[in-house]
C-alpha cells in the first residue's frame, strides 16, 4: 500500500470563512451557531473566524468565491436552509447553491463545505439545526477543518 492521507480534526492556526444566507434566518442562525461551536469546540479562535451574511442560499456561492479568492482562508462554509415550497423555486435554489458551492471549490483550491440543509417541510429543517438530528452547521464545521487539514497535505 502507499501513503493514507488522513487529516486531525485540530483547528488551531486555522482561517475561517463562513457564508450564511439570511432566508429562513430563524433556522439559519442556529446553523451559524452550531458552526461557530464546532469551530471553536476544535480550536479555531474567534478573531479567524469570518462571517458573511447574503440573502439566501442561492447567493452563498458568489460571496463563497470572493473569499476563496483572497487565499487568506483555509476553507468556507456555506450555510443555509432551503425549505420546498409550492413551486419548482426550491430545485433551482438548491441546484446553484450546490452547484456552485463546488465549482468554487474545484476552481480556487480552496475547500467550501456544503452546509445547506434542503427539506422538503420545516419539521425536517428543524431537526437538523440543533434539535433531534443535530445541527449541520456543526457537522460542516467539523468538515471545513479535515478537509483544511487535507488540502496542506498535497
Ligand atoms: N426559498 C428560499 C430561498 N430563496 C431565495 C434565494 O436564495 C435568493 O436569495 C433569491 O432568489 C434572490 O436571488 N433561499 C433560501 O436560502 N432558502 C429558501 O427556502
Ligand atoms: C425554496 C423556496 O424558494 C420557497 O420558499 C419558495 O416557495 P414557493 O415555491 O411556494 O414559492
Amino acid at each position: 500500500m502507499g501513503q493514507v492521507f488522513e487529516a486531525q480534526l485540530i483547528g488551531t492556526g486555522l482561517k475561517i470563512g463562513i457564508v450564511v444566507g439570511r432566508f429562513n434566518e430563524f433556522l439559519t442562525g442556529k446553523l451559524l451557531g452550531g458552526a461557530l461551536d464546532g469551530l471553536k469546540r476544535h480550536g479555531v479562535s474567534e478573531e479567524d473566524i469570518d462571517v458573511a451574511w447574503v440573502p439566501g442560499a442561492f447567493e452563498v456561492p458568489f460571496i463563497a468565491k470572493k473569499m476563496a479568492e483572497t487565499k487568506t482562508y483555509d476553507a468556507i462554509i456555506g450555510l443555509g436552509t432551503v425549505i420546498r415550497g409550492s413551486t419548482s423555486h426550491y430545485d433551482y435554489v438548491c441546484n446553484e447553491a450546490a452547484k456552485g458551492i463546488a465549482s468554487v471549490g474545484l476552481s480556487t483550491g480552496v475547500p467550501v463545505i456544503f452546509g445547506i440543509v434542503t427539506t422538503e417541510n420545516i419539521e425536517q429543517a428543524i431537526e437538523r439545526s440543533g434539535t433531534k438530528s443535530g445541527n449541520k452547521g456543526y457537522d460542516a464545521a467539523v468538515s471545513a477543518i479535515e478537509m483544511a487539514n487535507l488540502n496542506r497535505l498535497f
